[in-house]
């Protein structure tokens, strides 16, 4: 097995714990510049002009590094996929000290793996209960009754009615929701959900997919906006749309080894004020990461490291385990030629 230094660019390829978005896997290319190493790893559901932002986002870290921080560490979420209440206990308890859980909710039966009925139906509101139930429990069972807090994620896959139907339940099992994100698919139904619960809007979809992001705050259809470097374009680039918005942020992750996780948490680092908890655990959902030590929460939160920071350069040990196949690795660099030429042609702005 190969041992020392590994040179750029990187292609690294790992099964995931749980399906999540309907992958079983997750794949990227890491690039390493002058400042240090950046990562690209845009879904291959993205076509080449949505992807090349995501390149932006990998330049920055490698050639520029990221902003002076404003914090050392950042508080960050356990995130709790479509599984039933034992293994969404379990996730809490082992979660590193995590405070607030991400559970994700209106997960349909191809993209969460959960067993329940026929492909494409919504899970069923009562084993969303159940899960958030459980994970209420376990939190209260870690910090005592009502200090961890409960956000849900829906990722666009209610109606108006569904949204409010499921979000008064799952408000109850909580024992008082922190926020539902993206509860509906369009802006319109962001709007009208918040109007009919007192329960806080997260917009997050509609903000990093969404031709006009500011489409939210002019049509107040969100109390908090989550960013994710990757598709937004890198660090800078958020630090501009968060101005503009002027809603709280919440980073999350696009599920990316710890190199593109660090980029994250070097945008949450780097905002005025970071009042939630952000989606930056997701190393936890990977069997392999591509460091050494990967960004793992210990008492809930993660280091704060700069782009060039030893512990962000891909380990050979670890690469060992988290290797591509050839055609995986093939795609990624004519992937990266691809998206390097769009850039450099100035198609997309
Ligand atoms: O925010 C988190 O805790 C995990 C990240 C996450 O949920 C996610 C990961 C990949 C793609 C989309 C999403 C999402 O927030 O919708
Ligand atoms: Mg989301």
């Amino acid at each position: 097995m190969s041992r020392g230094p590994v040179s750029s660019p990187v292609v690294w390829s790992t099964p995931l714990r749980t399906r999540f978005r309907g992958l079983d896997s997750r794949d990227g290319l890491l690039l390493r510049g002058e400042a240090g190493w950046g990562e690209l790893s845009p879904f291959w559901d993205y076509d080449d002009v949505e992807s090349s932002t995501w390149l932006r986002c990998a330049r920055e870290a490698a050639e520029l590094g990221w902003p002076t921080p404003r914090r050392a560490t950042v508080p960050v979420n356990v995130t709790v996929p479509a599984v039933g209440p034992d293994r969404a206990r379990a996730l809490v308890l082992a979660s590193g000290g995590c405070r607030t859980a991400k559970v994700k909710v209106a997960q349909r039966s191809t993209s969460s793996g959960a067993v329940h009925g026929p492909r494409g139906e919504l899970e069923p509101l009562a084993a969303e209960v159940e899960r958030v139930a459980a994970v209420r429990a376990a939190l209260d069972e870690l910090y005592g009754p009502g200090v961890g807090r409960i956000r849900v994620d829906a990722n666009g896959g209610w109606t108006v009615d569904q949204a409010v139907t499921h979000l008064r339940a799952l408000d109850d099992a909580a024992g008082g929701l922190e926020y539902a994100e993206q509860p509906c698919a369009t802006v319109e139904e962001l709007a009208a959900v918040r109007r009919r619960l007192d329960v806080p809007i997260a917009a997050d979809e509609s903000i990093r997919r969404a031709a006009d992001p500011l489409r939210v705050v002019a049509l107040d259809a969100a109390d908090v906006v989550v960013l994710k470097v990757q598709p937004l374009g890198g660090v800078r680039a958020c630090l501009e749309l968060a101005e503009r918005v002027g809603l709280p942020v919440v980073v999350s992750s696009a599920l990316e080894s710890s190199v593109g996780l660090a980029a994250g948490v070097a945008l949450a680092a780097a905002l005025p004020e970071l009042p939630y908890a952000c989606g930056l655990a997701t190393s936890q959902l990977l069997v392999h990461d591509v460091v050494a030590d990967p960004l793992l929460p210990v008492d809930g939160a993660l280091p704060v490291l700069a782009a060039g920071d030893p512990r962000l350069a891909p380990d050979a040990a670890a690469l060992a385990e988290a290797t591509p196949t050839d055609q995986v690795r093939a795609d990624w660099l004519a992937r990266a030629a691809r998206l390097g030429d769009l850039l450099a042609a100035e198609v997309v702005r």
